[in-house]
């Protein structure tokens, strides 16, 4: 349990403490950082959509202003959580902290009103969650469970690339789960759908909570059983077996895509076995 950082529901209504900045998965960011003294924010007269209290960094109170546009603050400027990561990656714990902000302040964002009758929500005292005052619905932070799985041959991975990723990048497969199913029927379908392959027995291995932008990502191995890799043609660009022993450029160190990866090295090699990302 990480102590630096420590989510929590404070009562926005309660006096001074630092606030981050956030709007569409961007952070404000000056040359102090990324907490402001709140009580200078309010006197700025930022477009605010939903002030929540979300817990202790270093024993001090954060808040989160959620902003409707990303208002131009002066000796400041907006960062995306991505770039904070790659910058900050390694403080767990301050990333933890942008993670969950992020996470919060989206989902307030998109939960003004109602998605049954229209009304405005209203924050619940007490409680993370997002009350009509006319038809009673509750919603609370939205979440979407993820799997993601490394497939393995002998000394060979299944890695492959989406369009999205940086150039010469190649990860572990991922996908949602649909309604009804369970995660492991989850990673058969996603592995067959995005590579044609056959796999047997996937094994949970580890999760992660992942803010881009919601996923709960529940992380699973699973060993080749069949069938030659053809790419999903709009998800996947590439998809090959790579050797352990001459690997594509991986994913980011604090990614449980580069963890299963790092995992499975560590066992068939002999090696030390990574720590899981936070
Ligand atoms: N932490 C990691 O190591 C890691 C690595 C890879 C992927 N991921 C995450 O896994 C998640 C899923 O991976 P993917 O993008 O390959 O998914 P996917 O293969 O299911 O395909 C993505 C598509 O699913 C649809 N979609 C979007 N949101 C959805 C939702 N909530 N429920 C159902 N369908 C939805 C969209 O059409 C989207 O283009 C993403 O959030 C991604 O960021 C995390
Ligand atoms: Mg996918
Ligand atoms: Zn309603």
């Amino acid at each position: 349990m990480s102590l630096r950082w420590q989510a929590a529901l404070l009562d926005p209504l309660a006096p001074a403490g630092s606030a981050l900045v956030h709007c569409r998965q961007q952070f404000l960011v000056d040359a102090n950082g990324l907490l402001f003294p709140r009580d200078w924010l309010r006197r700025l007269d930022l477009p605010l959509l939903s002030e929540q209290g979300i817990g202790y960094f270093e024993g001090e109170p954060v808040y989160l202003f959620e902003l409707d546009v990303p208002a131009e603050v002066p000796g400041a400027q907006w960062q995306s959580l991505r770039q904070l990561m790659m910058l900050h990656g390694e403080d767990r714990d301050l990333f933890r902290m942008l993670g969950f902000a992020a996470q919060i302040g989206t989902w307030a964002s998109q939960h003004r009103f109602c998605g049954s009758c229209g009304s405005r929500m209203e924050q619940r005292p007490g409680e993370r969650a997002m009350h009509c005052p006319a038809c009673e619905v509750q919603h609370y932070p939205r979440l979407s469970p993820s799997m993601i799985v490394l497939v393995t041959r002998e000394d060979e991975v299944l890695l492959a690339r989406s369009p999205r990723f940086a150039p010469g990048v190649y990860s572990t497969l991922a996908g949602y789960v649909e309604p009804g199913e369970s995660v492991e029927e989850c990673v058969v379908r996603e592995v067959r759908e995005e590579v044609g392959v056959e796999i047997h027995t996937p094994r949970y291995m580890a999760s992660q909570g992942w803010p881009f932008p919601h996923s709960l990502m529940l992380g699973f191995h699973a060993e080749y059983a069949g069938g030659v890799i053809v790419p999903q043609p709009e998800e996947i660009e590439d998809a090959r077996w790579f050797s352990i022993h001459d690997l594509p450029p991986l994913p980011a160190t604090q990614s449980i895509a580069r963890y299963l990866i790092e995992l499975y090295l560590s066992r068939r090699l002999g090696r030390p076995e990574p720590v899981l990302p936070g």
